[in-house]
């Protein structure tokens, strides 16, 4: 099969190491004699606006029909962190087109890399896209939030509570645009995590999963996720799994800071499911709801405070790399 390759770089994802993956990666096609463009963005908001100029003119579904007749077949591959690929799926979703991608990351926390199991190393994970015979599916999670009337994908996690008050803190904050000059930026996640602990207080959700419905008093994180990361590496759901239509939510409730600190401990082990204060439902259908005002955040891009009524199913994406190298 043969392709032409359209590269979506965000320079500026991780800190610069977009950048430097983008001078290590362009190269490689011009020696592999790959036919390929290349699309840098330039501003916050940008890369969704490439990806829409090139779903109206360029890029093409993946049937039966356009893999014989398209030749070469137009493959947008995105090399940037999870905050790319997010914007330009949820481009997508809005558009209502379902193309398949390619992905490199270049981003700080990179999750997505680790829950699909790609190489998080851009040469590597080159080899890994130009090795791959077919596209893998995968399962985005695609979200309803009926208060704020939003849809879109995510393709890591939605959070509610203290994980988006942390991604709020830290997004909102001089310290993070000073420490990421100097490669600091996980230090920013640090001084927020300090700052929100103590003011995030114990909320009530409801949720529904498939058939069964549980209140819980004192939420205090909650967070759906597709594969078993967040936060950068933290498998906060193990047995989640992206090749599987189903989302994984897990929710900690508000208790005492030694109590936390025993479910941290947990989750270095990924034992944090022995804990009863640490609730883990599957499900092929989830709705949260949260009557009073919390942060979102949604594959670390966050949300003001609001109240939620969140319906979240699963949605298959094509994904062009070959897993098995
Ligand atoms: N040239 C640019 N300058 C600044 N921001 C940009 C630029 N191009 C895209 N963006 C924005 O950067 C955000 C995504 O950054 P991304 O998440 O990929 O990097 P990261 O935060 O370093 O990685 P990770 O999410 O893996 O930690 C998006 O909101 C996107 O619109």
């Amino acid at each position: 099969m043969k392709f032409h390759y359209y590269l979506l770089i965000n320079q500026a994802a991780g800190s610069g190491s977009g950048k430097k993956v983008a001078d290590k990666i362009i190269p490689l096609f011009a020696e592999k004699n790959l036919t390929y463009s290349v699309y840098y963005s330039k501003w916050k908001g940008h890369d969704a606006q490439i990806a829409e100029e090139l779903a109206e003119d360029t890029l093409k579904e993946w049937t039966e029909e356009t893999r014989e007749q398209e030749a070469p077949f137009p493959l947008l591959v995105i090399v940037g962190g999870d905050g790319t690929l997010h914007q330009v799926l949820n481009t997508f979703h809005q558009l209502k087109v379902n193309f398949p991608v390619a992905y490199i990351p270049a981003g700080s926390g990179n999750d997505f890399a680790r829950g699909i199991g790609l190489s998080r190393n851009a040469v590597k994970a080159l080899e890994n896209v130009l090795a791959a015979t077919e596209p893998q599916e995968i399962n985005l999670l695609s979200y309803e939030e009926k208060i704020s009337d939003r849809q879109g994908v995510v393709v890591n996690n939605f959070g509610i509570g203290l994980d988006a008050a942390i991604v709020h803190a830290t997004n909102h904050s001089n310290a993070k645009t000073q420490l990421n000059k100097y490669k600091l930026g996980s230090l920013s996640y640090i001084f927020s995590i300090l700052r929100v602990f103590f003011v995030q207080k114990g909320f009530p959700i409801l949720v529904e999963t498939s058939g069964k419905q549980v209140s819980l008093e004192k939420a205090f994180l909650c967070t759906a996720t597709n594969h078993p990361y967040f936060g950068g590496g933290v498998a906060i759901a193990p047995t989640a799994d992206i090749a599987k239509p189903t989302i994984d939510f897990v929710v900690v409730e508000r208790i005492n800071l030694f109590k936390i600190l025993w479910i941290a401990l947990l989750l270095t082990q990924k034992k944090q499911l022995h804990s009863k204060n640490f609730h883990h439902f599957t499900t092929s259908k989830l709705r949260i709801v949260s009557t009073t005002s919390q942060y979102g955040q949604e594959d670390g891009e966050d949300t003001e405070k609001q109240p939620f009524d969140l319906q979240l199913s699963t949605k298959k994406q094509l994904f062009w790399c070959n897993l098995t190298l």
